[in-house]
């Protein structure tokens, strides 16, 4: 069956993601209020999260195959997600630079009562910056609506130093992941 879907995100780049392997979809942001506390292991978060989307927008679009997501970046126990503003970049930033952190994705399908969902996790370590070079590159704006402040798939790239894991999973939807449950629901992306 061909790949028709409801994106539950504001997310310009998840839909850049979706776009990238043909699915056609629409989109319905959903107004669901996040957690942000690790009173929860974060790959119970993230799925907590993107099901709390998913299932949000169910109840405005009953009939539709619903995806929902949601990224974290987790640092020495923390979570480092969007930036309250400029200098909270830099703060996190200065914080994750010359470091390993873990970037987790949580993915949630439903589709009537039917639900799945699935994280991953994707280790990333930034290069080692100087305070003016991370104060340049929150100075350009691209930090402001990332997860810990950087945007690998922008000139953020250039912040970065090694990946291990799934990319398009630090880019806010892991697109393999995305199709093994796709398939769950006997949709075949090819
Ligand atoms: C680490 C990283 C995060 N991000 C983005 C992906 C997500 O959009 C954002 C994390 O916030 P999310 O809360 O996952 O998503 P969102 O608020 O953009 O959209 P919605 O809640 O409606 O689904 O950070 C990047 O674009 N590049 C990166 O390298």
């Amino acid at each position: 069956m061909a790949v028709r879907l409801l994106l539950a995100s504001a997310s310009p780049r998840r839909r850049e993601l979706l776009a990238q392997i043909g699915i056609a979809f629409d989109v319905k942001p959903s107004a669901f209020e996040e957690r942000m506390d690790l009173a929860l292991p974060p790959e119970q978060l993230v799925v907590q999260n993107a099901l709390g989307k998913a299932l949000d927008v169910q109840k405005r679009a009953p009939a539709e195959l619903i995806l929902g997501a949601d990224t974290v970046v987790v640092f020495n126990r923390r979570i480092y997600g969007k930036p309250a503003g400029a200098a909270d970049a830099g703060r996190m930033l200065g914080e994750l630079q010359g470091q390993w952190h873990t970037v987790y994705t949580g993915i949630a399908l439903v589709e009537g009562r039917r639900w799945r969902v699935a994280e991953r996790a994707t280790r990333v370590k930034l290069r080692a910056m100087a305070p003016e070079q991370i104060a340049a590159y929150v100075a350009g704006g691209e930090p402001l609506d990332k997860a810990g402040s950087y945007a690998i798939q922008g000139l953020g790239a250039a912040l970065v130093e090694q990946i291990d894991g799934c990319y398009s999973n630090v880019v806010g939807l892991s697109l393999p992941l995305l199709v093994n449950l796709l398939a769950e629901f006997d949709r075949r992306v090819i």
